[in-house]
């Protein structure tokens, strides 16, 4: 079901310098020349739309630096004056609502720290009321689109319509190249729901090191997403937070010039004619390959009916083992990707296990315990 917001479109708050749109500036604000410096040369650019700042940092333990504080609204507002950028920080409580209003700061966002928590996000909600300022809200710090969208609706209630959501990715407890995954299907999902909604990733935060963020901006430009908010110091080997994924305002400028930006439609007559034909051959094997599900899983029924007659497990780990094998060896030959392959026997193979449990054990503890089941993997 698609998400019932009043949303004003990107175009009609925020002017892109260039494209792709671009939100940049330090982590965080330290000194006032560290600030108008980088301001400087970022705006030299020519691809800077935004300059964001960190004035109140939330840290994961205390005794870090948690930000100037309210000094650094003044040098912010000292840059927008010398540059011509629009302003951005985060915002945790009323209070930091109330000081960026009064500083005249143009972009509030929630970060993923306080989008994770409803009362936080209704108070900063509570404080904008009445005001019409644009505000992003960056994805929570774990993997539940509901908190994001909470979050959103949240802001959209206070009477907010300028509003975008910020794709950083999520913590993991596995160990991992990025610093937060970027679990993309999370903001697919969240587009999905509301095409209206403008998303900017966010790769400094993704990624956590300089090596990957030309890899992940480019993914996010490629999945359509309206813009990017990377970090950037003027010499980031002497941050004073986040010193490895911040970028100079030269190297943001060479990023820029990398990045292919694409459109999501073409006008071009040859290609809609050759998309089109491409797209009905798609759609005859997705057809096939359904009706092939389809028969797969009446035989797998058959199977469990056995079984329940038989007392017979309907986890046959052999026979499962034997399947991946066989399954991801002629798959190379069909040179399909090995990971795909073991997700897609994975799904079919669990499909087959919900099938096979409903038949051996009939009743309503086992509908009520399916249903459960299927929930949790919605919400995951
Ligand atoms: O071979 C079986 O016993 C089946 O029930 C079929 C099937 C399958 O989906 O292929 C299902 C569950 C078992 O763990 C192994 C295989």
């Amino acid at each position: 079901m698609k998400l019932n917001l009043n949303i004003e479109p990107l175009e009609n708050w925020l002017t892109a310098k260039n494209q792709p749109l671009l939100i940049s500036g330090p982590c965080s604000a330290e000194t006032e020349d560290q600030l108008l410096t980088t301001a400087h040369l970022l705006a030299a650019t020519g691809k800077v739309s935004v300059l964001r700042a960190g004035i109140w940092k939330p840290r994961t333990r205390p005794g870090e630096f948690e930000g100037i504080g309210s000094i650094g609204l003044e040098w912010l507002k000292r840059a927008k004056a010398e540059t011509g950028l629009p302003t951005a920080v985060e915002v945790a409580n009323a209070k930091h609502v109330e000081e960026a209003l009064a500083a005249g700061v143009d972009i509030l966002w929630i970060g993923a720290r306080s989008t994770v928590n409803p009362f936080t996000v209704q108070e900063i909600a509570d404080a904008l009321k009445g005001h019409d300022i644009p505000v992003l809200v960056k994805n929570p710090v774990n993997p539940d689109l509901q908190l994001w969208i909470g979050a959103i609706e949240r802001i959209n209630k206070a009477g907010i319509t300028k509003i975008g959501a910020i794709h950083r990715g999520f913590s993991s407890f596995e160990k991992s190249s990025f610093r937060n995954e970027p679990m993309w299907e999370m903001a697919i999902q969240l587009k999905t729901l509301c095409p209206e909604l403008p998303i900017i990733n966010d790769p400094s935060h993704i990624c956590g090191n300089r090596e990957l963020i030309p890899y992940i901006s480019q993914k996010a430009l490629d999945l359509d997403m309206q813009g990017l908010m990377i970090e950037s110091h003027l010499d980031p080997s002497v941050a004073w937070t986040d010193a490895k994924q911040q970028l100079t305002p030269a190297a943001v400028n060479e990023l820029m010039e990398r990045l292919t930006v694409r459109e999501p439609e073409s006008q071009n007559e040859a290609f809609v004619d050759k998309l089109a034909e491409l797209r009905k051959q798609i759609d005859k094997i997705d057809d096939l390959l359904l009706q092939k599900l389809g028969e797969r899983m009446k035989i797998v029924e058959k199977i469990g009916e056995y079984k329940r007659d038989n007392q017979v497990t309907v986890l046959q780990v052999n026979r499962w083992d034997e399947i991946l094998k066989k399954g991801t060896a002629f798959a190379k030959a069909l040179k399909l990707d090995e990971h795909f392959t073991e997700k897609f026997l994975e799904l079919v193979h669990g499909e087959s296990i919900r099938l096979q449990t409903e038949i051996l054990n009939e009743g309503k503890a086992t509908q009520e315990g399916i249903a459960a089941e299927q929930h949790a993997e919605v919400k995951a």
